[in-house]
């Protein structure tokens, strides 16, 4: 992954160009430029003017291949790993269509590769690629250093692969992104994982490569010999991100949530060097992000659709040259033939669907309150029913005690929205339940998640919404904050709480599947776990259940602590001698009662959007000194894609949100990775928990040095 490498089937372009300025040693090479922007100037077989730069930055002499030097918006091209500027971009500079002739295309070798071999000043000193666990931050470093000495204060950026991780430093440090005006990445990766790992060290051996990908490698580095020496010390050093305990696995994580500037995320669905989910990752964590895929693309699009790509690259260039900022949000598909380009239109709003929204969330809960889904449930699975797996109209009101023909307008009303199935058998309705509604609306369901609706959806929210237009324009809601609506309403924390446990303890199963390391006891092997804003427990029950000698915490505020030890006095005595409480409130910083450093996790499920913006810092504060080191935080949340856009029930839930906690922070996964890192944490991690709904950060606590 993230090199051009991993796949040794990898077909490459055959222009290798860069053997065309250096003379070949036996050792690799030896330069041929060596004063500060030495230049060569080559009319290629396009006509175009491609020229050759050295150019001295950080002590190094850098090379960089130019076509059309003296065009008004510069593009920066980073390569691949182990790939040099003309090896990785030879269609780009050479290619008689490139992206236009408005751009000048600066394709630069990085330090140790290719022409970039020497210190400055100092004769035949040789610059050793070496691969530290922030390379990427140094190359990005490198690049913007070349970029200011040829004189250029702002530019593009394109990146592929390893030169897309960097890109996306350069774009995200404070010390280089003003200079960054619009990126294009293909083929990046924001994190490793365990099986990177385990793929790289496959193909540390550059004789599992194919003999024609060796071989290219091989020239463009100066011999066989020198290429397995590069390769080793790039393998150990990918492998280094993953087991430094400082950068825990994060290439360019926390870096995609500082990027602003319009982003073109590009990737072949077909890429196995680097998956697709890396591209649908980064377009999702970068604010202003649009993500192209080319169905049929593996890890080289640029080179094996070298036209839709300069296309698609030429055509994001110019919409973005004049550093006017504009939105891009919408993914979307081209065709795997070059002459297939499509996109697809905007999707219109459904006006009618939204003002009509309320009506159907209210249809719900009052088909649950009466009963109507455990009624055709109850009906159809009756040994005596006459009507097979189905309830008819008669037999549903047995069940719920309403008058028929109010009853008829609430199932037709269901059954327009598709929560109830409807046939007709010898001249009769017979209602059933589709598979969802079978599985989430009946009590009897493992599933079941209908008192949640019914006792905070319907029974809190719907009713705190009408004031919405208020809590907006003024700030004023009927309690301000959990902790007031709380402590002045004992019911309403009992019901709420109650409301959420059936579904959260759902989502704690979910979460220890999602997250291993709870459950396996290598990384923690008597798991103690400190559940902020904990509810009903159901998260630590969970856990308690599912992990041996699990020991967990619960901290909330006190009517809910109240509900949760009720629900803990039910649960098995080896499962409840496991789970403690604590009365307090998070949202005081000042006023923490939990010993430091006691804590292999610590989790937050829906809480960071339940506190005030001004206490959140503080309670990540506390949560980092719960930790011990190499602990990690685990944060589980309706969260708004940093761009804004969705997805839509998270954007809908944090407006909700508001109704109670108007000086909440509306929750972006970008904000929240700053919140943490500033406190100390290293390698957030954003990923989807349950899919279009809420996300997952995890971040680790340094072990000590
Ligand atoms: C939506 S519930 C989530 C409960 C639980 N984490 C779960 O996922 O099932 C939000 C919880 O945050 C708690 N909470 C809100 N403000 C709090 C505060 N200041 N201190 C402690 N807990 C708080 C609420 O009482 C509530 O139990």
């Amino acid at each position: 992954m993230m090199n051009s490498i991993r796949n040794a089937s990898l077909q490459l372009t055959n222009r290798c160009l860069i053997t065309r300025n250096c003379q070949k040693k036996d050792d690799g090479y030896v330069r041929l430029f060596r004063s500060f922007c030495t230049t060569t100037s080559t009319n290629n077989k396009t006509g175009k003017n491609v020229v050759e730069k050295t150019v001295s930055a950080n002590g190094i002499d850098f090379q960089v291949t130019i076509r059309n030097p003296d065009a008004p918006y510069p593009l920066l091209c980073l390569p691949g790993a182990l790939g040099t500027g003309t090896s990785d971009f030879s269609n780009l500079l050479y290619d008689n269509e490139s992206v236009g002739d408005d751009f000048s295309v600066i394709a630069l070798d990085m330090r140790g590769l290719g022409g970039s071999q020497y210190k400055s000043n100092a004769e035949n000193d040789r610059v050793h690629r070496d691969y530290p666990t922030n390379f990427y931050i140094r190359d990005a470093l490198d690049a913007a250093k070349v970029m200011k000495a040829l004189g250029h204060e702002r530019y593009s950026l394109l990146g592929w692969s390893d030169g897309a991780n960097s890109a996306v430093h350069l774009a995200a440090h404070p010390d280089t992104k003003a200079a960054v005006n619009s990126m294009v990445i293909f083929g990046g990766g924001a994190y490793v994982s365990q099986d990177d790992v385990k793929a790289w060290e496959s193909l540390r051996d550059i004789n599992s490569w194919s003999k024609t990908h060796r071989d290219e490698k091989a020239k463009i580095h100066g011999g066989l010999e020198r290429l397995q020496m590069l390769n080793n010390d790039a393998t150990d050093g990918w492998i280094n991100i993953f087991q430094d305990s400082e950068t825990n696995g994060d290439i360019c994580l926390a870096a995609l949530h500082q990027v602003d500037c319009p982003t073109l995320v590009l990737h072949g669905k077909k890429d196995v060097v680097c998956e697709i989910k890396h591209a649908t990752y980064i377009a999702r964590q970068i604010p202003d992000a649009t993500l192209t895929v080319l169905p049929d693309g593996k890890h080289n699009i640029h080179q094996r659709y070298a036209t839709v790509f300069h296309e698609l690259v030429g055509e994001f260039l110019e919409q973005t040259m004049d550093s006017s900022r504009m939105t891009l949000s919408t993914p979307t598909t081209v065709g795997s033939g070059e002459d297939e380009v499509s996109k697809k239109n905007d999707d219109q709003p459904a006006i009618d669907d939204i003002a009509y929204g309320f009506m159907g969330s209210k249809a719900l809960s009052v088909a649950l309150k009466i009963g109507v889904f455990d009624a055709i449930d109850v009906v159809s699975k009756g040994e005596d029913n006459a009507v097979e797996g189905g309830a008819t109209l008669n037999q549903i009101l047995t069940h719920c005690k309403v008058p028929k023909e109010r009853l008829r307008t609430l199932l037709s009303a269901c059954v327009a929205l598709k929560l109830i199935n409807r046939r007709v058998l010898r001249g009769e309705d017979v209602f059933s339940l589709p598979e969802a509604s079978a599985e989430q609306l009946v009590k009897s369901s493992k599933r079941y998640w209908g008192d949640y609706i019914v006792g905070q959806v319907d029974a809190q929210f719907y009713v705190r919404m009408k004031d919405l237009d208020t809590t907006i324009l003024t700030g004023d809601t009927s309690s301000d904050g959990y902790e007031a609506w709380f402590d002045k309403d004992p019911d309403a924390a009992k019901r709420y709480t109650q409301a959420q446990h059936n579904g959260s303890l759902a989502t704690g199963y979910g979460l220890l599947k999602r997250l291993p390391e709870l459950s396996q006891g290598e990384k923690y092997p008597n798991l103690r776990m400190l559940d902020i804003g904990g509810g009903s427990g159901a998260f630590s029950i969970a856990t308690a259940r599912k992990v041996k000698d699990a020991d967990c915490v619960i901290l909330d505020l006190p009517n809910v602590i109240k509900v949760a030890e009720e629900i803990i006095s039910k649960e098995d005595e080896q499962v409840r001698n496991r789970l403690s409480t604590v009365a307090l409130s998070a949202a005081d910083p000042g006023n923490w009662m939990i010993e430091d450093e006691s804590f292999d996790v610590v989790l937050m499920s829906y809480v960071s959007g339940s506190i005030s913006s001004d206490a959140l810092s503080g309670l990540y504060q506390n949560a980092f000194r719960a930790l011990r080191p190499g602990g990690m935080v685990v944060i589980h949340d309706f969260f708004v894609d940093n761009n804004g856009e969705g997805p839509k029930k998270a954007a809908l839930w944090a407006l909700t949100h508001v109704t109670v906690n108007p000086e909440g922070m509306g929750l972006r996964p970008g904000r929240i990775v700053k919140l943490l890192t500033e406190n100390g944490l290293v390698g957030p991690k954003v990923e989807d928990m349950i899919p279009g709904t809420t996300q997952l950060i995890v971040a680790t606590k340094p072990k000590l040095a």
